[in-house]
């Protein structure tokens, strides 16, 4: 049997006096590849921030393994990649390589030397990436996307059980995005790793993920991408109050 991953319940959260979050209920499976999608200010880093222990929700349960978030020991079980991560400055003095090190670094502390093994897993999660040729290139001078792929492998080296991705293509362009999502969906088959992918792309979530949540404040529809895309217009105009045009992905 399957085991869960998050489960949320009657979660609500407020910003002092701005309602932010109403009646969520959530749950993420074990290699489950959840997408969640919602308008600007909808509440979706939020909620992210609730599952990362960061908030705390004024009202409801959130249990990540399965117990309270904040009594997880081993914090590096969840790997966390957010929207700005991509704005490292052009003459950051670090190279692919180093950067996906410094992802051990919770995982066995400063002061412990990397051992052979440690390399190995380094250059493995570089490669799961698609990174291989750049690992010796300043983190810096790589594209936007390239810098995404660097601090995915750097949340991978510690192997997470969880990988939390916040709107990772912000500012990447469309053909980009795609191949972004393709070494997304390859890492997730490989690895079986449960994920959550927090996006405006609306297309993506019907073509790459198993699970989709629609997200403004409350829950619009949590449920799997082909009853989505069947009642798609009538759950985006409910939830964004607008009519939505999606772009079509081709897998
Ligand atoms: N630290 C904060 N203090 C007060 N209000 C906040 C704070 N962070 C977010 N908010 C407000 O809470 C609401 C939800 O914000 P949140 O960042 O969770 O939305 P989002 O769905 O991730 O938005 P976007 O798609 O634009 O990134 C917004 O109205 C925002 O202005």
């Amino acid at each position: 049997m399957s085991k869960q991953i998050i489960q949320m319940k009657h979660v609500h959260f407020s910003y002092e006096h701005q309602k932010v979050l109403d009646d969520v209920n959530l749950t993420l499976m074990e290699g489950e590849f959840l997408g969640i999608i919602g308008p600007n200010g909808s509440g979706k880093s939020t909620l992210m921030k609730l599952i990362l222990g960061l908030l705390r929700p004024r009202q409801g349960e959130i249990k990540v393994f399965g117990q309270p978030v904040r009594q997880i020991k081993d914090r590096s079980r969840i790997g966390y990649v957010s929207q700005k991560s991509n704005s490292f400055n052009r003459g950051f003095p670090a190279t692919v390589r180093e950067v996906v090190a410094s992802g051990l670094v919770g995982k066995l502390g400063l002061f412990r030397r990397m051992k052979k093994t440690d390399w190995e897993r380094i250059d493995q999660a570089i490669d799961q990436v698609g990174l291989t040729p750049l690992v010796k290139r300043n983190i810096g001078k790589l594209s936007g996307g390239q810098q995404q792929r660097a601090f995915i492998a750097r949340s991978l080296v510690s192997d997470p059980d969880l990988l939390i991705l916040d709107e990772p293509t912000v500012g990447i362009d469309a053909k980009s995005a795609e191949q972004f999502y393709e070494m997304l969906a390859r890492l997730h088959r490989d690895r079986r790793l449960s994920l959550i992918l927090v996006t405006h792309d609306i297309g993506v979530v019907s073509t790459y993920v198993d699970r989709v949540a629609c997200l403004n404040k409350r829950l619009f529809f949590h449920g799997n991408p082909r009853d989505f895309v069947e009642r798609q217009q009538e759950i985006l105009s409910a939830a964004y109050g607008y009519e939505v045009q999606v772009m079509e992905h081709h897998h």
